[in-house]
């Protein structure tokens, strides 16, 4: 109505040719408009005086001085759940909030709080009952529910700080049986990014998963109670070898040369891992923090680009993708030259091919950490030193490696801040179509035709490195189409450099082990 009238205001003025100015004029003399102008003030002036609650008749006088301020609490349910878990005193049988869930209903009404005493649901006194017995109740409710609680007296502050973890391991509530409330649980995958907004209790945090869209938090257990699981759990696996990236010495090397490709080639077939542990997909993180603090790190156009590492199971295609990508622009990335104890052949220039050193040299490097990787084929020791990537990065140039995953530790470092792309095998049936005309590098002078056991052991090396390493993946290329995962590659390294990523806390604000 009010457009219409304005929309006929306004044809009126412009027939009678007059200007902006005095259209607004007559606009704002208009009575009606005046009134509605009025009215919306009011309404401003009364919230904004919080002028709206309801008069309460004056407390009685003879009121006992034992009496408890009591609150009743009502509550319109949605299809949300209460946002709000309890617990028992076990001695009194009272029954308390035990904590309220960020962006719950119970939160958002501001009403319920963590150590509120309840004393009646929908009127049902509830002292002595089990917990369970008391969700029933609430549950049973349609519509609003009702709560009499005693308010807990001394609401603790807490100056929470923002935490962001990345989570290095995998958790279901549902298969936790320990959880205060299964509900109010939420399950996370190794590599994701969670936003943990409450840390009062010592056991269970409160946590979002990014990005998130949903303003409720969930339950998860907190460090301490989550490194504990993992103990027990690694100590209840019956006991097998494997390979594990805490101690593991098969190392291997990266390049394009050709023995360096056959190296780690022999090295996957012949090393047998001289590790053990009980349970492989929680090797590492039975042993270090489930939670790895991280923040949103933006490159400054001043630093140094990020070092770009590969890797994927053998055959994948990793190799492929790294020299499309540096021949599609030599000008902007670039590889690293390896070091090597084996001697020139004629053809070959130091610093072309390989850096050509002795073997005490070699040696030294390695007693000085000096390599990212190293291995030995055919007696003579081939190596990816820290400071060829260095000098690359210091070139200004983005310099793409690949890498076994056991070098991983390695290129995560406040120095090389790499980003690391793990290259996936498509599923089985695509790998067969897509690969019909590929060649596999071989342990002999030949490069044969891919068949089906390649495949096998492609999807079964994927699956194992999935399960030890996937936490620590920036990113993942599916290598199906070719020329897709080309693309692929050139916009995430693009976004890698140019884009806020998350990155361990420990790079921007290195600690006394970093
Ligand atoms: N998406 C793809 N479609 C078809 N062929 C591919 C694809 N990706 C890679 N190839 C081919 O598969 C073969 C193996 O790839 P590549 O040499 O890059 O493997 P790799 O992962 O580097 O293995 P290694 O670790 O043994 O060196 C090559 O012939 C390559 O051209």
């Amino acid at each position: 109505q009010i457009l219409t009238d304005v929309i006929e205001e306004v044809r009126q003025s412009v027939n009678q040719d007059i200007d902006g100015a005095e259209i607004l004029h007559s606009l704002l003399n208009a009575s009606w408009l005046q009134s509605l102008l009025k009215a919306l003030l009011s309404a401003h002036d009364t919230v904004a005086q919080r002028d709206y609650e309801p008069v309460l008749p004056p407390m009685p006088e003879d009121l006992p001085d034992d009496e408890e301020a009591t609150r009743i609490v009502c509550l319109v349910k949605n299809k949300q759940p209460l946002g709000a878990t309890i617990k028992r005193n076990d001695i009194t049988g009272e029954i308390f909030v035990a904590r309220v869930i960020h962006g719950g209903l119970a939160d958002r009404s501001g009403l319920l709080h963590a150590g509120d005493r309840i004393i009646e649901v929908n009127g049902f006194p509830v002292d002595g009952m089990e917990p369970e017995q008391v969700i029933q109740v609430q549950a049973r409710s349609q519509g609003t529910i009702m709560f009499k609680v005693v308010p807990i007296t001394e609401r603790p502050v807490h100056n929470q700080t923002m935490l962001y973890v990345r989570a290095m391991a995998d958790y279901s509530p549902q298969q936790d049986p320990a959880i205060p409330c299964a509900d109010a649980g939420m399950s996370f995958r190794k590599g994701d990014v969670l936003e943990i907004v409450d840390q009062t209790d010592a056991l269970w945090w409160q946590a979002k998963k990014l990005p998130s869209n949903t303003a409720c938090a969930g339950l998860i257990p907190s460090t301490n109670l989550l490194k504990r699981k993992q103990r027990d759990f690694w100590w209840s696996q019956p006991y097998q070898p494997h390979a594990c990236i805490q101690t593991c010495k098969f190392t291997h090397i990266s390049g394009f040369r050709r023995s360096m490709r056959l190296c780690r080639r022999r090295f996957h077939s012949t090393v047998q891992p001289s590790c053990h542990t009980r349970c492989p997909s929680s090797c590492y993180s039975a042993l270090n923090s489930p939670y790895e603090e991280v923040v949103r790190y933006q490159r400054h156009p001043q630093d140094t680009q990020r070092l770009i590492a590969l890797l994927g199971p053998t055959g994948v295609g990793v190799n492929e993708l790294r020299r499309r990508l540096i021949e599609m622009n030599p000008n902007v990335f670039q590889g690293v030259v390896p070091h090597t104890t084996r001697a020139p052949r004629g053809y070959e220039e130091s610093g072309r091919e390989y850096f050509y050193t002795s073997r005490e040299i070699f040696d030294n490097m390695v007693y000085n950490n000096r390599f990212l990787e190293y291995g030995e084929y055919k007696g003579n020791l081939y190596g990816t030193s820290i400071e060829s990537v260095k000098e690359v990065l210091n070139s200004g140039k983005i310099c793409v490696i690949d890498i076994e995953p056991n070098a991983i530790q390695a290129v995560r470092t406040h120095e090389l801040r790499a980003y690391i792309i793990y290259v996936k095998p498509p599923p089985l049936e695509r790998l067969k179509e897509t690969r019909q005309e590929s060649y596999i590098t071989t342990n002999y002078y030949v490069n044969r035709p891919f068949k089906n056991e390649d495949f096998q052991e492609m999807e079964e090396a994927a699956r194992k490195i999935e399960s030890h390493f996937w936490q620590f993946f920036d990113h993942v290329i599916v290598n199906d189409e070719l020329q897709d995962s080309c693309v692929q590659l050139l916009t995430v390294v693009r976004k890698a450099q140019d884009e806020p990523q998350w990155v361990p806390a420990s790079w921007i604000r290195p600690t006394a082990e970093s």
